[in-house]
């Protein structure tokens, strides 16, 4: 196997009495697509904002390309290649959907974002910015105010300003969250896109999504890691099958 990209090891996160995160060791290897999936309250957002940095483990460690970020903080991850995909939230409404990229561009290049006039005019950013557009098919709405774009459309500007800090490693938190059918299916084609281009960690409860793209699932139930495994073991797995996919997801074949 390739030295992973990212390692965790021992990683604990209690809140009170709950560990949210109880010891959990995995890796990602590069160029993969790696799920990871559990029930409500599985720890899945927690571990992934420990990845990110805006949560500071208990214990453990965190090793990006080969060194320990633990206690390094987001900004510092993020310019060594580590991007979580900011959430629909976090877009600046107002702005147009270009304007929002350039500035993730921008900040990312180390700028403050008080100089954000600068973003529209910069050349260079303004060129990742449509590359990134681009990639997510957004290229022909550059110019839309983010508040007119629909739900799907503003879950992949969301890649898209992820995309433009151009990472190594793009963690996803539930990017199909709130899509109806047709737009699902859209971003599960853009992600079959997008994995062949960079490292991608998917949080997601769409079992149809999760079982089209993974290279590999991990599942967690209360913090630990129940099962790792390529989709068709997972799929047969008695203890994952027992814990957390149940009869009422029966997990069907999209190949
Ligand atoms: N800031 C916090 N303060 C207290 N408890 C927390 C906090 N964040 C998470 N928890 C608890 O940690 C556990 C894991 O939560 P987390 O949100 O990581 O799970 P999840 O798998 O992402 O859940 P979901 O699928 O519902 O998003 C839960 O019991 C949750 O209540």
């Amino acid at each position: 196997m390739a030295e992973p990209l990212l390692r965790v090891d021992s990683l604990v996160r209690r809140y009170g009495g709950i560990a949210a995160t109880d010891n959990l060791s995995m890796e990602v290897i590069p160029g993969e697509l790696h799920a990871i999936i559990g029930p409500n309250g599985a720890g899945k957002t927690t571990l992934i904002s420990q990845l990110t940095g805006q949560v500071m483990p208990n214990s453990g460690t965190i090793y990006f390309a080969g060194r320990d970020v633990t206690s390094l903080p987001s900004y510092t991850r993020s310019r060594l290649g580590l991007a979580r995909s900011f959430q629909i939230t976090s877009l600046l409404k107002d702005f147009s959907a270009i304007d929002n990229v350039a500035l993730a561009a921008q900040a990312h290049d180390g700028h403050s974002f008080r100089f954000w006039g600068n973003a529209r005019k910069e050349r260079h950013l303004r060129d990742t910015a449509r590359a990134a557009l681009e990639r997510v098919g957004l290229g022909q709405r550059a110019d839309i105010v983010v508040s007119q774009l629909s739900h799907g459309e503003q879950r992949e500007l969301e890649l898209a300003v992820a995309l433009a800090t151009k990472p190594q490693l793009l963690l996803l938190d539930e990017p199909m969250a709130g899509l109806g059918v047709t737009e699902s299916a859209r971003m599960v084609a853009l992600l079959k896109e997008l994995r062949k281009e960079v490292t991608i960690v998917l949080v997601e409860h769409d079992m149809e999504a999760v079982f089209a793209l993974a290279d590999r699932i991990t599942v967690l139930v209360y913090g630990r890691v129940i099962a790792c495994d390529v989709p068709d073991a997972i799929r047969k797995h008695e203890e994952v099958k027992r814990a957390y996919l149940g009869e009422q997801h029966a997990v069907t074949r999209h190949d």
